[in-house]
């Protein structure tokens, strides 16, 4: 059985720092998801310098392009479509060429690449395939369609749910390509070592930049590529001059490591342990260029009220994160104790987590720990709202406000928000999730029920937790439940 060369990327979901980390003075709060993208590239006997690359979730998904001089052209119309895909294989082919030299490159493209891409089920809406198989929309119930489930429509036509298909599929294609045509090992992205990881980031980063036709913040490429961290992001001008300037030697010096005009930064970061992070997709949908331009917008013509606001947004941000890790390290120093609050925490609302004094010193601390966590995220729910009202854009409109109201009342939920930019388009929730909650409900059976009866949005969930592990990272095709099947689907 042929192993063909695989790397899978993450999701993302950015819990706090929304239109904050587009400036470089500002940080976000970065959860990278267990669902991922992967590509899958083998040899192919399709006849030399010849792609094809499929994705066989969609209906007229295959591309093929042909390679010569570093050049890769679509061999058709349809192929020019696919402009992210087209661009990857165009700067990771010519940066293969340049780096390894032609005729290594040539020799692993002689007999052509068949390259296949899926993403897990949540990446896309699947209200359809629940209403086919009669499913009520719960997780248990997303864990029964098969994965990487055809969507039965083309790429335009599908609904996405905001984990940034774009970004996980860019940097799982750069990354594996970048491995297939040994410009980096694979060890790069399993053990980190040297830095291929470095360099995978700063091309998918640059690639993504110029199929979206702008710089964006990049939060979502670097999720991918790195995993769950606190982002700060690159100065745009170091990518700026490439996207009317994409030559391959200006590309070399840009994505090169050693570039030091990079100057992103990733702290790491991790959700507590004992918790779990919730998603649901909202069916409306919202338009995040639009969102962003009328809140910068605003912040332009309102120089001094946005500088206050941003710097309140910040500080809670700021808080936010610390009383996460905070967590974290009281988890590190008593499980069993830590544990058994999370238990306690998990059948009481909130306000009720706080006021119990038979707790002694390290539990109280972890209650409080808890508490500030709730506290912090409403304020920034509040922050943001304002924040919207004032740009005159719907960051957290009344729907969304009136459903995580109603969720974060809930025992055992600790907060939630709306991730990214907010808008119409999905909710984030962090609930306690001890290791076993008898004689009582799971927290995140609360939440479900509060999901599936509440009538003012169209809510669906989304079955995806925090990814522990790295961002992007090689894989075995046939650890991965369904991959080698999906690949072999025309
Ligand atoms: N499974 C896939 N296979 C190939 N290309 C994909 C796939 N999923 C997404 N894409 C590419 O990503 C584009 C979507 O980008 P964008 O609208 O920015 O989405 P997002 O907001 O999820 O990042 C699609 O038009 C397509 O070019
Ligand atoms: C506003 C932002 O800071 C965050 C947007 O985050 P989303 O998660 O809403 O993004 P999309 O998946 O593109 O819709 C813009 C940015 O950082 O690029």
């Amino acid at each position: 059985m042929s192993h063909p060369t695989v790397v899978s990327a993450p999701g993302k979901v950015l819990i706090a720092g929304g239109y904050l980390v587009l400036d470089p003075a500002y940080s976000g709060v970065v959860v990278s998801t267990s669902s991922r993208f992967y590509t899958a590239i083998s040899a192919s006997t399709r006849g030399s310098n010849t792609i094809q690359v499929r994705s066989p979730q969609f209906n007229d998904s295959t591309w093929t392009y042909s390679v010569s001089s570093a050049s890769v052209k679509p061999t058709d119309d349809a192929a020019g479509t696919n402009k992210f895909v087209q661009l990857a294989l165009q700067h990771t082919v010519s940066f293969a060429f340049k780096t390894r030299g032609i005729e290594a490159t040539d020799q692993i493209l002689a007999n052509g690449l068949d390259i296949v891409i899926v993403g897990d089920n949540d990446f896309y809406s699947q209200r359809a395939q629940l209403s086919a198989l009669n499913l009520p929309r719960t997780m248990s119930s997303l864990s029964s369609i098969q994965p990487f489930c055809p969507q039965g429509v083309s790429l335009s036509k599908v609904h996405k749910t905001g984990l940034g298909s774009s970004a996980a599929l860019i940097t799982s294609l750069v990354s594996a390509l970048l491995v297939h045509l040994e410009v980096i090992p694979s060890s790069a992205l399993s053990d980190d070592e040297g830095n291929g990881r470095q360099l995978a980031h700063n091309l998918a980063q640059f690639i993504h930049c110029l199929a979206q036709g702008k710089v964006g913040s990049g939060f979502d490429v670097s999720a991918a590529v790195f995993g769950s961290h606190l982002y700060t992001r690159f100065d745009p001008s170091v990518i700026a001059p490439l996207m009317n300037d994409p030559s391959p030697d200006s590309i070399s010096s840009t994505i090169s490591p050693d570039n030091k005009a990079w100057n992103h930064r990733i702290q790491p970061f991790h959700l507590p342990p004992l918790t779990r992070m919730m998603l649901a997709d909202i069916d409306h949908g919202s338009d995040t260029p639009s969102l962003v331009g009328k809140v910068l917008q605003w912040r332009k013509n309102n120089p001094e009220q946005a500088h206050t606001l941003w710097s309140r947004v910040d500080q809670l941000n700021q808080s936010l994160a610390s009383a996460l890790s905070h967590l974290s390290t009281l988890h590190f120093k008593n499980p069993k104790k830590y544990a058994s609050i999370v238990k306690f925490i998990s059948s009481l609302q909130p306000i009720q987590w706080v006021a119990d004094p038979s707790l002694n010193e390290f539990e109280d601390d972890v209650a409080s720990g808890f508490f500030k966590v709730h506290e912090t995220s409403e304020n920034i729910r509040k922050s943001m709202r304002q924040m919207g009202e004032l740009a005159d854009v719907p960051i957290e409109p009344p729907e969304q406000t009136n459903l995580l109201d109603m969720c974060c009342s809930q025992a055992g939920v600790i907060g939630g928000g709306v991730p990214g930019a907010g808008g119409y388009d999905a909710i984030w929730l962090l609930v306690c999730e001890p290791l076993e909650c008898k004689p009582d409900q799971w927290p995140r059976e609360r939440v479900e029920y509060v999901w599936s009866t509440y009538d003012q949005l169209d809510v669906s969930p989304l079955s995806a937790e925090e990814n522990m592990g790295k961002g992007a990272r090689p894989e075995s095709i046939d650890e991965i439940n369904g991959l080698r099947n999906a690949t072999q689907q025309t």
